[in-house]
């Protein structure tokens, strides 16, 4: 039966990034991948075309297809809006409609981009890190929030951190079962010494962990493992933690991985259903230029095909094809170095299309 995506390109380099990842797309349905693929706009385009960033039109949409591959939303024309007309607040609204609550941020560094990292070669190489982030619960969306005039007459902003244990029981089944598929090692990362609501996590994270015998099982302070992920990356096979230590964390170990143009991202519900967009912003600083690096978007459409098209083989392929462009030595400007050929966002695409 065919498969439906929804194609939402959102804002700044998102509608140039995907660009390259529907040409891929494009090529594996010419080729007889059973599945066709319709665009609605989220964030700030969703905004400019229906004076909402998740509007119903795109929530319909979205609602019926098995899979959506996203841009990114945002940019600085949007920040003075009110909040809940903001694309980020899109950008959540579809996470929490399609209770896309497991976020899969690997980051893994290509052998041959060991030099684009900062860190050192031998600190990086062979680093291949899970990050599992906790996606529709958190400060990001606990209530109450807002900025409010205490009777003093000063402002006051609130943001609420919550966990309820039924959203930190799911995330972690989903992060014990894909330790169980790697190096069995699962790292949990709160911040149980200050915040009653991690203080929740970390004994619930122990409870499921006797479900799992064969994981072993850590617990690290965020400020502490902000720092281990740059001292020895390697230490870390993966990473379950909150929604906003995990935002934070996965642009950290982006870097690891040479660029945040490289990191891919899957965010999925119960039933395999799944968004995929790379980990990245909309980057408006160099929006409209054609320098964007396509890859992490790429890189999503080969989790699309793994986790919600369950085809491995086409996900592979994709895999192989920007190892294969890497290995030809092209580079766009973020993980650009000596020796290597600069390309743009839509050369890179040409060269992941021709090693397909
Ligand atoms: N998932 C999403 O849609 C996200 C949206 N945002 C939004 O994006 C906008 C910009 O946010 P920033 O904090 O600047 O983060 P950002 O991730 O957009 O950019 C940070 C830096 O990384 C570079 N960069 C990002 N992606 C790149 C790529 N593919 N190739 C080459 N360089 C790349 C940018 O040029 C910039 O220098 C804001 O409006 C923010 O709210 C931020 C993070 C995630
Ligand atoms: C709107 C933000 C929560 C987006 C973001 O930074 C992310 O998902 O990584
Ligand atoms: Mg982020």
């Amino acid at each position: 039966m065919s498969k439906h995506i929804a194609i939402l390109p959102g804002d700044g380099i998102g509608p140039e990034i995907i660009a390259q990842a529907v040409r891929v797309l494009d090529k594996l349905i010419a080729e007889g991948l059973d599945a066709d693929y319709q665009y609605a706009p989220l964030g700030g385009a969703a905004y400019d075309e229906y004076g909402h960033p998740y509007p119903e039109f795109t929530q319909n949409i979205c609602r019926q297809v098995d899979a959506i591959l996203l841009g990114a939303v945002g940019g600085p024309q949007y920040d003075k809006l009110e909040r809940p007309l903001r694309p980020e607040r899109g950008l959540l609204a579809i996470r929490k409609d399609l209770n896309l609550f497991g976020n899969l941020r690997p980051a893994i560094l290509y052998p041959e981009l060991a030099n684009a990292s900062t860190l050192k070669p031998e600190v990086v190489s062979g680093l291949n890190i899970l990050i599992v982030r906790e996606l529709t619960g958190d400060i990001y969306f606990g209530e109450p929030r807002g900025i409010h005039t205490l009777p003093n007459g000063e402002r006051e902003g609130i943001n609420t951190m919550r966990y309820s244990e039924s959203e930190i029981r799911r995330i972690g089944k989903i992060a014990f079962e894909a330790a169980q598929k790697r190096n069995k090692k699962l790292c949990s990362v709160d911040k149980a010494n200050v915040l009653e609501t991690t203080e929740l996590w970390r004994e619930i994270i122990t409870d499921i962990s006797r479900d799992y015998p064969d994981v072993s099982v850590t617990h690290m302070y965020v400020d502490n493992a902000a720092m281990q992920l740059v001292k020895a990356p390697k230490q870390f096979d993966v990473i379950v933690t909150g929604n906003i230590f995990g935002d934070i964390l996965s642009d950290q170990a982006s870097m690891l991985s040479g660029s945040i143009g490289m990191l891919p991202s899957a965010s999925l519900n119960e039933i395999g259903k799944g968004m995929y967009e790379p980990s990245h912003g909309s980057a408006p600083d160099i929006a409209g230029q054609n320098l964007a690096n396509p890859l992490a978007t790429i890189l999503s459409l080969a989790m699309l095909l793994r986790y919600s098209l369950y085809n491995e083989h086409a996900a592979q392929r994709i895999e192989q094809a920007v190892g294969k462009v890497l290995a030809q030595g092209l580079r766009t400007s973020d993980i650009f170095e000596e020796g290597c050929q600069r390309v743009s966002c839509s050369q890179m695409g040409d060269a992941v299309l021709a090693a397909l």
